[in-house]
């Protein structure tokens, strides 16, 4: 193993596998020298910096917070949880191709947000689902969300689940902090807090590149930071730098967190750093330190 990958214990974890760990080092050597001034990180949400699983039960994406809610009828709950057991196999099923899955996960979120919008959710409601939630932030994020507002580095959270509830997840933690811009699913509420609709485009797992792509002005704004940290847990995830400017040096890591064996060559192709079933921002949180020279 080279030097600098020795420098970064936690990438002798047992959960990190690497396709090219030289490519890796000569990355993260690149990224130190320019500094934390050129930098950016664009991760993913549910999965990626939430919890997989806790004590061997699942942890809820940002939909599953509300779909398991009070503020659900049990009917809706049932019809919910029928699209999560008839969709999410195909999200994770390494056997369809992309342009295969694309449209039937454009199906399963627009069936879902028309169930949602049916519930006349309340907006001063989301606060106590998120707190009421088993929701739960990796391991370590505090030192994540922590060290990237002190060294001013821009965090851009580019999530296909919803912005609304995101959001309450990471201010409740006390992590929202400045330097954090969120491309997500938000609800559109009407003049009397009832929710009427989603707004924008649907964000999925598979148009992320094109969500990126519309968002031209936020990295118009951090042109001068042409080296991305990328965390995501699907291969969807990995368009999300796709509008970044002037890009030098993108370093993907990946979480691979569900049907690992099936999985993991197509993770180790793309992503340069696969962590398996490992629910810690270790190896992040040790790369920053790296990159940023704060160890
Ligand atoms: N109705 C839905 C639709 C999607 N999901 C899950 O949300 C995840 C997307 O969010 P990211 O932050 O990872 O972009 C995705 O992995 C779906 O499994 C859901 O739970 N319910």
């Amino acid at each position: 193993m080279t030097s600098h990958i020795k420098m970064i214990p936690e990438l002798s974890k047992e959960s990190v596998s690497m396709r090219d760990p030289q490519r890796v080092e000569e990355t993260l050597n690149s990224m130190r020298q320019a500094g934390p001034n050129t930098l950016q990180v664009i991760s993913d949400f549910d999965m990626t910096l939430t919890r997989f699983a806790h004590n061997g039960k699942r942890c809820p994406t940002c939909h599953n917070i509300l779909d398991n809610s009070k503020l659900i009828s049990e009917e809706c709950k049932a019809k919910l949880k029928d699209l999560l057991n008839t969709y999410y196999p195909i999200e994770i099923d390494s056997s369809r191709s992309v342009d295969e899955k694309l449209p039937l996960m454009v199906e399963w979120w627009t069936k879902a947000h028309d169930l949602l919008v049916q519930q006349q959710i309340r907006k001063d409601r989301l606060a106590i689902v998120v707190e009421e939630s088993d929701a739960m932030l990796r391991d370590g994020y505090r030192q994540f969300f922590d060290h990237l507002r002190d060294q001013d580095v821009p965090l851009l959270i580019f999530s296909a689940g919803i912005g609304d509830v995101l959001e309450e997840v990471i201010r409740q933690a006390g992590v929202f902090h400045p330097n954090i811009k969120v491309f997500s699913n938000y609800m559109d509420f009407d003049e009397s807090g009832v929710l009427r609709a989603f707004k924008g485009e649907l964000i999925h797992i598979y148009n992320k590149r094109e969500g990126a792509l519309l968002n031209t002005g936020h990295f118009q704004e951090l042109r001068a930071r042409h080296n991305v940290l990328l965390l995501g847990d699907s291969l969807g995830d990995l368009t999300m730098a796709d509008g970044v400017q002037n890009l030098e040096n993108i370093l993907k890591i990946g979480y691979l967190n569900d049907k690992v064996e099936e999985r993991k060559q197509s993770y180790l192709n793309t992503y340069d750093i696969v962590l398996v079933k490992d629910e810690t921002l270790d190896v992040p949180n040790a790369i920053l330190s790296y990159i940023t020279g704060s160890q």
